[in-house]
């Protein structure tokens, strides 16, 4: 069982949900990264996603598009990434890292390679945003044959078919959008959320997480209740971008926000 599937499956044995905060590698600069995903995991987070900075996210929206330039500016490299996550395993071998980026880096890497030294670094799952499924046959099998999870997204739009063959390539979890559009929209429909997560629950027995526009405790719990997991970045990512010159206070803002998230979430369990 993956590092991945293990901490779900103790999750849902209590009864409890997944909180996956997202932050971009390398931001503010890149001697915070490994800190700050501590701190992440002290306020209460069960993954990590990190985000390895891209100079052309499309998928990302401003706040995290801003993100990618200040790590970038600071030659925030996937090799740099990669060895941040290896330094972060060093003291903490239970918390699994999901790295999440766009498949040029890779591609320029070499698949292979990256999937070497992703394993090597104690790189639990990959979520390539820009690779389709249909495209993910040469890539996944190197992720899996090395132990690693590939994580795909499913967006609103997604077809019934669609999304059985994307979660036959993926392992782990599946990642569900909760809206058409980029990172830190500020609004969800919960309802609509719990209709759609219900749905995806039918055709696929992986965990569902979902992110995009979860900003909040309330937020956040109202999505826990319907789906195994929520991923929150835009909102930490925005307070990274406001606290970058204050690495204390950086840390304390990071925990005043994602703390309360995971209070509200283990309230479910009553
Ligand atoms: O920023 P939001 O709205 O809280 O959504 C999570 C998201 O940031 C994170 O999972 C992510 C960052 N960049 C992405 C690109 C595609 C899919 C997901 C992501």
């Amino acid at each position: 069982m993956s590092r991945i599937e293990g901490v779900l499956k103790t999750l849902k044995d209590q009864g409890r949900k997944a909180l996956i905060p997202y932050i971009t590698a390398g931001d503010p600069n890149p001697d915070e990264t490994v800190g700050l995903m501590h701190a992440l995991v002290s306020a209460g987070a069960d993954i990590i996603e990190l985000g390895v900075p891209f100079s052309d996210p499309m998928a990302d929206g401003p706040v995290i598009q801003l993100a990618c330039e200040r790590a970038l500016k600071h030659g925030t490299s996937l090799r740099r990434v990669v060895a941040m996550v290896k330094e972060f395993r060093a003291t903490d071998p239970d918390t699994p890292v999901v790295l999440m980026g766009y498949l040029n880096p890779m591609e320029a890497m070499g698949y292979e390679t990256f999937a070497t030294l992703a394993a090597d670094a104690g790189i639990d799952g990959i979520l390539t945003v820009d690779l389709p499924p249909e495209e993910a046959d040469d890539v996944a099998p190197l992720f899996s044959a090395r132990d690693i999870d590939p994580i795909f997204l499913l967006a609103p739009t997604t077809t019934d078919d669609r999304i059985r063959a994307i979660s036959e390539h993926s392992s782990g979890y599946v990642y569900y959008v909760s809206i058409k559009g980029v990172t830190g929209s500020a609004t969800i429909d919960v309802d609509e959320v719990a209709r759609k997560v219900a749905h995806v629950h039918e055709l696929t027995a992986l965990p569902v997480g979902v992110g995009f526009g979860i900003r909040d405790a309330k937020t956040a719990a109202a999505v826990g209740r319907v789906s195994d997991g929520v991923i929150v970045g835009s909102v930490l990512v925005d307070t990274i971008a406001r606290h970058q010159t204050d690495p204390a206070a950086l840390r304390k803002a990071l925990t005043d926000l994602l703390h309360p998230m995971r209070v509200a979430l283990d309230d479910l369990v009553h």
